[in-house]
């Protein structure tokens, strides 16, 4: 069984216990469209990630506002939050706190297979979630994303091959993540970025995200310069004792499109 397959299996079972989504009654900092600060210049979708499957304990007791302020004051294009708890030990209070305290967007990191996942997610601040196409059926994903859509949320389509690509553009999403990481052996490869963009419909609508495996600005000079407007970093930054300066310098040759 690969982790995805049994991340999926996990959250079938936690969703079970999920009850009726309340509104928070929270009045979050209004935010910008992803896709729109991207088309305008290339940016990090600075992640909050406390630990993973692949790597372990990253930094558990991190203190998730300071850490999402540092990303927003050093012009990150977005944040990104991993929600889920059990492999990642993250949390949706995270994420509301995390929305509570930044006025650039958010986006739920999480394995979405239910709508009461894409209720919570907005419910807490997000202003984007995250459909991995491997995860879902054809017709979940088109639910799933016309579900997210209807509540005004953007949807980062995650891929992984050309099937996956052509998968994500059926649903014309605007954004689209490629992901470095092999979710069977999590073989990272920044060649997969390479690969994927040679077929990618640069149209000036839809923007490609680079996804995982960038510890360097060498590494994100690279897909940059294969098409990629944005680039999705966690362990790096997590790691990192300036962050700030890490999206910086990520960013200083990209800074006019
Ligand atoms: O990070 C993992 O080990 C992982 C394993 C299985 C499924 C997903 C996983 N990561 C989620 C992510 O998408 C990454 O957190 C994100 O792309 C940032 O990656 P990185 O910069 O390599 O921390």
């Amino acid at each position: 069984m690969t982790i995805l397959n049994k991340i999926i299996e996990t959250k079938r079972m936690e969703i079970k216990s999920y009850t009726q989504v309340e509104p928070s009654g929270e009045n979050f900092p209004k935010k910008e469209k992803l896709a729109e600060r991207l088309r305008k210049k290339n940016g990090v979708i600075s992640e909050i990630k406390r630990a993973s499957p692949s790597k372990g304990d990253i930094q558990t007791e991190v203190d998730i506002v300071a850490q999402a302020r540092k990303y927003e004051v050093s012009g990150a294009a977005a944040i990104s939050v991993l929600t889920d708890e059990t492999y990642f030990k993250g949390s949706i209070d995270d994420l509301q706190e995390v929305a509570k305290n930044v006025a650039i967007p958010v986006l739920c990191k999480d394995f979405m297979i239910s709508e009461i996942q894409i209720d919570r997610a907005k419910n807490a601040g997000a202003t984007i979630i995250l459909l991995i196409v491997a995860a879902l059926e054809k017709d979940e994903l088109r639910r799933l994303f016309d579900y997210a859509a209807g509540l005004g949320l953007e949807v980062l389509v995650e891929v992984h091959d050309e099937q996956e690509l052509e998968r994500a553009l059926e649903l014309d999403a605007e954004l689209i993540g490629v992901n470095n990481r092999d979710l069977k052996t999590f073989e990272v490869s920044l060649e997969r970025t390479a690969e994927l963009a040679k077929s990618f419909p640069f149209d000036g609508k839809r923007v490609l995200i680079s996804e995982s495996g960038l510890h360097s600005k060498e590494d994100a000079a690279f897909v940059f310069g294969c098409g990629a407007s944005g680039i999705l970093v966690g362990e790096a930054l997590m790691r990192s004792e300036n962050p700030g300066v890490w999206i910086q310098e990520a960013t200083v040759r990209e800074a006019i499109k």
